[in-house]
């Protein structure tokens, strides 16, 4: 049965208060560049400047293995551990500052009991099962300049956004989107070693109709509740620095017989699919799915697809949307995200960069900026504390 909801009522307003989380202080060991790092924060934003190729990325990245998932350059984890050192091995151990008291995470790749090094997940001194359980303490968003080409790159970059953006506010989500492609996988397998295995295909495209319709149901809700923070954060409209950006997602299907009203419906996707054999092993794949759909972004006023907007727009887009997420992250975890802005502000004029430092404000949530020009940040005043990076040292400025 689908049970995925995010939210029954993606229009209905939380009125829960929300909880300022901000990390009180980091540890590194054997971090990309960082041979040992040990910072201490006071909770407001942080603001990292240097040049070129001196680890202000790599710090926010070692933030973004807070959460579930390969961080925010998704790499794998070996390629984290600092090369001179020899070893496979890294560690990020964080204090996190909140209303109920501290709580201390660390994450890294440890040696297990055989040796083999895997990633480990600590949770005030006790191991956890999974990197899930991070979510229940703290989440982390970001913006990096990988993702300019989101809008016009391939559509299975959008999805993982898109994903990723579900499992911040469900963590369950992850769980789906793995059962569902795996499940796909078997499909693919069995129509072309064993079309006429109508007994198992029935049993694998019964999951595949499960997963699949949960993930279309919780990405559609995603979409309603960002929609909603948008409007919200920047008003109808927007504002003349974050044009309102209009989600919405796209079949993207060969069939029409899985349109956007049908998505959800977890017997109409198993009968899709089940009808769809003979295509489906023509093809060598299954070629309908919440793995063929897309998110589509639209600029609001001009109402223009985000693919064509220019360069400075689509990356006003991008940030307007990360900020309605921090915005929807606060209400549904009733606590503020961490958020990781990486040459962001460079990036924007000065009006622009205002009305993002006025935003954080409005969000409350502690952000991570970083730039190789401390006197963009100036404005920031007391809000930010910040610091000098230099080759693997992190220093604060006067
Ligand atoms: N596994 C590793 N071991 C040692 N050094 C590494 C490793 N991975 C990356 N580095 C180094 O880390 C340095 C800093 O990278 P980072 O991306 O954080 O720079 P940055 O300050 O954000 O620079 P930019 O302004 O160019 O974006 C690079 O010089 C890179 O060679």
């Amino acid at each position: 049965m689908n049970t995925a909801s995010i939210c029954p009522d993606p229009t209905a307003q939380l009125q829960r208060p929300v909880d300022r989380v901000t990390v009180a202080s980091i540890s590194l060991a054997n971090f990309r560049n960082y041979a040992s790092l040990s910072l201490g924060l006071d909770g407001k934003h942080v603001v990292l400047t240097g040049s070129n190729g001196s680890g202000k990325t790599n710090l926010l990245e070692a933030v973004s293995f807070l959460s579930p998932g390969r961080g925010l350059r998704r790499v794998a984890y070996p390629e984290i551990a600092r090369e001179q050192s020899g070893e496979g091995s890294w560690a990020v151990s964080v204090t996190l500052d909140t209303p109920s008291g501290d709580i201390k995470l660390g994450t890294g790749l440890q040696p297990g009991p055989d040796g083999s090094l895997q990633r480990r997940i600590r949770i005030n001194g006790a191991t956890a099962k999974s990197a899930e359980s991070l979510s229940d303490h703290v989440s982390v968003l970001w913006l990096t300049p990988q993702m300019d080409s989101l809008f016009t790159g391939a559509a299975s970059e959008r999805r993982k956004w898109l994903d990723r953006m579900v499992l911040a506010i469900d963590k369950t989500h992850g769980t789906r989107v793995n059962a569902f492609e795996k499940a796909m996988r078997q499909r693919n397998r069995l129509l072309d070693e064993a079309p006429h295995e109508s007994v198992w295909l029935d049993g694998i495209e019964a999951q595949m109709a499960e997963f699949g319709s949960a993930i279309a149901t919780a990405r559609a809700e995603l979409i309603a509740l960002l929609n909603r923070s948008l409007s919200i954060l920047h008003g109808e409209e927007g504002t003349t620095a974050f044009p309102n950006a209009v989600l919405d997602l796209e079949g993207q299907l060969e069939s029409e017989a899985f349109s956007r009203p049908a998505i959800e419906s977890e017997e109409h996707y198993r009968s899709v699919l089940r009808q769809g054999r003979p295509r489906d092993r023509a093809a060598g794949r299954t070629l309908t799915g919440p793995h063929r759909s897309d998110l589509l972004v639209r600029h609001g006023p001009k109402d223009m697809v985000a693919a064509k907007c220019s360069t400075g727009e689509q990356k006003a887009l991008l940030l307007g949307i990360v900020l309605a997420h921090a915005h929807l992250v606060s209400e549904r975890a009733g606590r503020t995200p961490l958020v990781l802005l990486d040459e962001v502000a460079a990036h924007l004029d000065e009006t622009r960069r205002l009305a993002l430092f006025d935003l954080l404000d409005r969000l409350g949530c502690q952000a991570f900026v970083t730039g190789t020009d401390d006197r963009i940040f100036l404005p920031l005043g007391e809000r930010a504390e910040r610091f000098n990076v230099s080759c693997g040292t992190i220093l604060p400025l006067e």
